[in-house]
């Protein structure tokens, strides 16, 4: 079991312990005991969980303050391009972005404390995504960045024009744009 630190503070890759043998293998996914031994005290309120066809990219969302939230993601099945993009606005880090591969092989998962947009490509055929949240959902304080921000000149590692985005995803603002209250 490890965690790893990334450019972006607070921002940790964490790899599980895996136990093989000859039916297959086993790992705990989550353990808070471990988490808290790594001074990371996140009380985990709701799971979410999505399905998704190749090409598909979600985000990238936050939710302002109060409700802002710490998500542990991890894939269940296929892969995807998980990306986090450092919104506080103080941080020395402030607009820089973090992408990472995380596959129901590698079993890597992405830590993403508040203050940190949000979101993923799907890269394989289709993809179970399943993140822990820290806060609840709360519509009203959603925010979100477009996920062509000519600023941020994200790739999301899919060919071209296979982008599947949302309605609502289309009509998010570019971060010099964003009003979000993260310090
Ligand atoms: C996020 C959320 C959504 N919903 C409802 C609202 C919509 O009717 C429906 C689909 O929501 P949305 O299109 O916002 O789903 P995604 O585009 O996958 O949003 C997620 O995408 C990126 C990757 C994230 O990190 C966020 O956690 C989350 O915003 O689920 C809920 O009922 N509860 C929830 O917590």
């Amino acid at each position: 079991m490890s965690f790893t630190k990334t450019p972006l503070d607070g921002l940790l890759v964490f790899e599980p312990r895996i136990f093989e043998d000859n039916r297959g293998h086993f790992f705990e996914a989550y353990n808070k005991s471990l988490f808290e031994a790594e001074g990371l005290q996140y009380n985990f309120v709701q799971d979410n969980q999505s399905f998704s066809k190749y090409g598909t990219i979600r985000g990238l969302h936050y939710q302002q303050n109060p409700y802002a939230q710490c998500k542990l993601v991890r894939v269940l099945h296929g892969s995807i391009l998980d990306v986090a993009v450092d919104i506080r606005k103080k941080s020395a880090t402030y607009g820089k972005v973090f992408s990472i591969e995380l596959t129901e092989e590698n079993k890597k998962q992405l830590l993403i404390p508040a203050g940190f947009a949000h979101g993923f490509s799907v890269l394989s055929e289709t993809a179970v995504v399943m993140y822990k949240c820290d806060k609840l959902y709360n519509k009203e304080s959603e925010g979100g960045i477009i996920y062509n921000d000519p600023h941020l000149a994200l790739d999301w590692q899919l060919s071209e024009g296979a982008g599947i985005v949302s309605e609502k995803d289309l009509l998010l603002p570019q971060l010099k744009e964003c009003k979000n209250n993260f310090e």
